[in-house]
């Protein structure tokens, strides 16, 4: 196969940051995705419906001229989230969901929920409205190894959390672990999982092994292959349960290349040539369009795009530093590497 047509896909799980840092990676993002669900982590974090539409009007305001890309906005849950609040965005029509970051657990999470019995009452009217819930699935409990928080968080948190909360629509984030994808297929048709097409392509060797490898360096973080396999195995799978989110997380090359770096992998300027180096590992470009293109909305209630987007096999290099904001570079995850797959226009 040469070349692959697509519906438009989406991106569920984006940062796009914001000022000129937004600027500068906006158009990547457009130039690919109809629409994406973009993160609240600002500084300050995005907490009410009212920042959350002025942001909304920053984005459109950096897309390129003609671009119809839409970003999805969301509200970053703190402890005093009210269900006033999202009742508020829930009326805009513009904020489609509400992220959780347990407190310190990733990027700008020190206003993150300490305990998810605190927000009942914001997380109980969510179920209420249908408004998923997105879930940063890690303990920060410091006696948890790094590499078992994912699996800790399922067991302590999200199965509480869903036992009481039946009816709420949950999307575990960025999954990395067989635990994860396990703990999703066998949940009702409410819970979902986003998985980056990092964690599909690279285990933590590819980090770690012949040197520290600060742009793989992302939260989670990168796990054993057996992991990765999973991860593969369930984005190939079928299940309209699992969907595209590339979690593209800028961070400036000097806060990557250094002594205490930036957790995020810039991942939206090749994101869903990624995808496809994936799929076509397993063999599974077929199942391509229904992960990157009709899964995510579905689970969110919206309709699917109606334009296409076409890949073809036509080898490229990804360039070595990007222009960031205020005169800095970012380097793209693959940086000075070969894709087979580029998507085309
Ligand atoms: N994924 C990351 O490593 N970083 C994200 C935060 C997040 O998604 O956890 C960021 O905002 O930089
Ligand atoms: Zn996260
Ligand atoms: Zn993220």
């Amino acid at each position: 196969m040469n070349a692959i047509t697509l519906t438009r896909p989406d991106d569920w799980h984006l940062h796009l940051r914001d000022g000129t840092a937004l600027q500068a990676v906006v158009p990547a993002s457009a130039r690919q995705m109809g629409r994406a669900i973009i993160m609240p982590n600002l500084k300050p974090p995005v907490t009410t419906t009212r920042q959350a539409l002025a942001y909304r009007e920053r984005i459109l305001a950096a897309r390129p001229e003609g671009s119809a890309f839409e970003p999805l906005m969301t509200l970053y849950l703190t402890d005093n989230t009210s269900a006033e609040e999202i009742e508020r965005a829930h009326a805009s029509g513009l904020v489609h969901a509400v992220k959780l970051y347990p407190a310190g657990a990733t990027t700008n999470s020190d206003s993150g929920v300490t305990d998810t019995a605190r927000c009942d009452a914001a997380i109980a009217a969510m179920a209420r409205l249908g408004m998923p819930l997105l879930v940063h699935g890690e303990v920060t409990d410091g006696e948890i190894d790094i590499f078992d928080r994912e699996a800790v968080f399922i067991e302590r948190v999200l199965k509480p959390l869903v036992e009481r909360h039946p009816d709420l629509k949950v999307v575990c984030e960025h999954i990395t672990t067989a635990d994860a994808a396990r703990f999703v297929s066998e949940a009702p048709n409410t819970i979902a999982a986003t998985i980056t097409a990092h964690h599909l392509l690279f285990n933590r060797n590819h980090m770690l092994v012949g040197g520290i490898r600060p742009h793989y360096y992302c939260l989670p973080i990168l796990k054993r292959e057996r992991h990765r396999e999973a991860l593969l195995a369930a984005a190939t799978s079928g299940s309209p349960k699992f969907f595209l989110g590339t979690d593209s997380a800028p961070h400036a090359r000097g806060d990557k290349e250094s002594a205490c770096g930036c957790a995020g992998a810039y991942t939206a300027p090749a994101a869903i040539e990624l995808y496809a180096t994936a799929f076509e590992q397993v063999d599974a470009l077929d199942r391509l369009e229904g992960f990157a293109s009709h899964f995510g909305p579905d689970f969110y209630g919206l309709p699917r795009n109606r334009d296409n987007v076409t890949l073809v096999r036509e080898p490229w290099e990804l360039p070595a530093s990007l222009p960031y904001a205020d005169g800095q570079r970012i380097v793209p995850l693959l940086a000075g590497e070969s894709l087979a797959w580029r998507l085309r226009g």
